[in-house]
């Protein structure tokens, strides 16, 4: 293992820079700059020490405007490619990460289901989000300007060489203790820093907590213990700022002091050397500028060394998601119209290899007929239905629309021809109309107001603070489960489906809006196929046929009347729900 990281990470590295490369015009931009910041870097020490030596020593002042000219116009360079450094290099990051996140984004969205259950939401944002902003900067902004910095060291012991090597030598002494400084302070600060961001992350999550359980706390008396652990964080992040502030406090004067040495070491050797006539003062004056020019550049390339890891730990985690295999394949044939028979051959499930939730389910769903789905929690009714949207294929067996294996069908022909109403309605930012809209970009706001009015919905909507206008965010606050499943099915209507599922949510609903759901939801079936799981098995009797799902099994199936004069499953699991209303 050991062996191995050093060559995967310089793979990942190599991968990075493959994908990097595509924005060589803004590269080339960032190197030419880095080189020219490099090179002035150089040159006002330099035309310091001739203008001491030819200009101010022997005291002769023709021309030394030239000089000065030169001086300054070595400063305004060494402003204009620092800046312009900083600039593209920022510009080449942001492209950068910019492909890195879209890319990301993308494979979010074209994820199979089995791609999100081994992942939290807030990994995978802060994959998206944090990671991207650690590989930018520190493999774009931290090694670019490594690369400067170094780039800025060997030009300044070139110079400093072809000036005089015994002073180089002596500035030069001065250079481990300051690496050894950056390494140990520096580390230290850094990882300091670091965990001032995790501190408040933890203080962000406590608030988010209390917020959102803020009924559930209250419920059970629990302020105290949320003051006294928001109060816990509080005190752990002032201690980690505190940390950082002793660290800086120590690390920047440190890096100082030592550099200076260099100056005196200089000064004392140099003064001497010039004192002998062996070197001009310039010469010692130079060499003053440089040995303070080590320090920046020292700093830059130990932090890019030790930030190194932990940017290779964010890409790796970037690239697991990026290759994660569970992709949807939206290719094979395409339907602008379904016949709508469903047909379950032998179809076994497992969201988890060796553990199935279906078990050779075998299910013939008749054109425009309407079956409801009915078994305790867990027994795989969702499943169906996941299955039937081809949320998810079938591990074993086959489900037929109209004959055809749907694994043939495109994902997305056959999505565009199924009204979806999930248990949960999920409302995006936007109004009502916005997020009815979306089920069919085709789609006008007066076939909107139509279909609403169809579904009885209308009325109800134009109860609402701005009618259809309404923020979904101030919607969300008003809405009950069984109004937002009204827009839910009005979101199915507009698509004009051919086959609808319909996951009830009347559990949690009040008599009124059961009403209204329940008609709504009669209106969408009308000339459809239907799949409707029901939760309340009230709604069983709109059915043709009910199917009892017990274990991933079909334990019995029939028009609902039939079912009930048996007493078998339903008649006990419809008796018991009744007794318990
Ligand atoms: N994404 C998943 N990964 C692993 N197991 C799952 C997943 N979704 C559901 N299951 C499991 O599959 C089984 C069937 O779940 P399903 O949601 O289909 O049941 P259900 O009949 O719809 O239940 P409910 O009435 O509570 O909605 C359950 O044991 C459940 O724990």
């Amino acid at each position: 293992m050991a062996s191995e990281a050093p060559k995967s990470s310089l793979s990942l590295l190599k991968r990075f820079i493959g994908e990097a490369l595509s924005h060589r015009r803004t590269l080339v931009i960032v190197i030419l700059s880095i080189i020219g910041s490099a090179l002035a870097v150089l040159a006002p020490p330099y035309i310091l020490s001739v203008a001491i030596d030819r200009y101010i020593v022997p005291g002769n002042y023709d021309r030394f405007w030239v000089i000065a000219l030169l001086y300054l116009c070595a400063l305004i360079a060494q402003w204009f490619f620092a800046t312009l450094q900083t600039f593209y290099i920022e510009v080449f990051g942001q492209k950068v990460l910019r492909d890195l996140r879209a890319r990301l984004h993308e494979k979010v969205l074209r994820s199979s289901l089995a791609f999100f259950k081994n992942q939290s939401t807030g990994d995978l944002v802060s994959r998206i989000i944090n990671d991207t902003g650690i590989v930018n900067d520190v493999l774009v902004s931290g090694l670019l300007g490594g690369l400067g910095s170094l780039l800025s060291l060997v030009g300044i012991i070139v110079a400093m060489l072809l000036l005089d090597v015994r002073l180089t030598l002596v500035t030069l002494t001065s250079v481990p203790l300051m690496i050894l400084v950056a390494y140990y302070f520096g580390g230290k600060m850094r990882r300091a820093y670091r965990e001032t961001r995790q501190k408040i992350a933890k203080i962000s999550s406590v608030v988010e907590e209390s917020v959102a359980g803020v009924e559930t706390i209250r419920a059970f008396g629990r302020e105290a213990e949320v003051e006294r652990e928001f109060s816990r964080v509080s005190r752990d992040t002032i201690k980690a700022y505190l940390r950082v502030a002793v660290y800086m406090g120590l690390f920047w004067p440190l890096m100082n002091i030592t550099s200076l040495l260099s100056v005196v070491f200089v000064i004392a050797y140099g003064g001497y050397l010039a004192y002998q006539g062996a070197v001009s003062v310039g010469v010692v004056v130079a060499f003053i500028q440089y040995a303070q020019r080590f320090r920046g550049p020292i700093n830059n390339v130990v932090s890019m060394y030790d930030s190194l890891q932990s940017a290779l730990a964010a890409l790796e985690r970037i690239y697991e998601v990026l290759d994660d295999e569970n992709v949807e394949d939206y290719r094979g044939i395409h339907f602008n119209k379904l016949g709508g028979e469903i047909k379950f051959d032998n179809v076994w499930f497992e969201y988890e290899r060796g553990r199935p939730v279906l078990k050779g389910i075998n299910l013939h769903i008749p054109p425009a007929s309407k079956i409801a789905v009915v078994g305790r929690t867990g027994a795989g009714k969702t499943t169906i239905a996941n299955l039937i949207m081809r949320f998810y294929d079938p591990t074993e067996g086959r489900i037929l629309y109209d004959g055809i294996d749907g694994r043939e069908i495109s994902r997305k022909s056959l999505r565009r021809k199924v009204g979806y109403v999930p248990q949960e309605t999920y409302l995006f930012p936007g109004t009502i109309m916005e997020n009815i809209l979306m089920a069919n970009p085709e789609a006008s706001e007066e076939d909107v107001i139509r279909v609403c009015r169809q579904l009885g919905v209308h009325e109800f909507i134009m109860r609402l603070p701005k009618g259809y206008e309404t923020s979904a965010g101030e919607a969300g606050k008003l809405l009950s489960v069984g109004e937002r499943q009204l827009i839910s099915l009005a979101r199915a209507l507009l698509k004009d489906p051919d086959i609808v599922i319909l996951d009830e949510a009347l559990s949690s609903v009040d008599p009124k809006t059961e009403r209204l759901v329940q008609d709504a939801m009669l209106k969408l079936m009308e000339g459809r196929t239907s799949i409707i799981i029901a939760h309340r098995l009230g709604i069983t009797r709109f059915a043709d046929k009910v199917v009892v799902v017990d274990n991933g099994k079909i334990v019995e199936e029939g028009p609902p009347e039939e079912l009930l004069a048996r007493k078998g499953h339903f008649y006990r699991l419809y008796t018991s729900q009744m007794g318990e209303a």
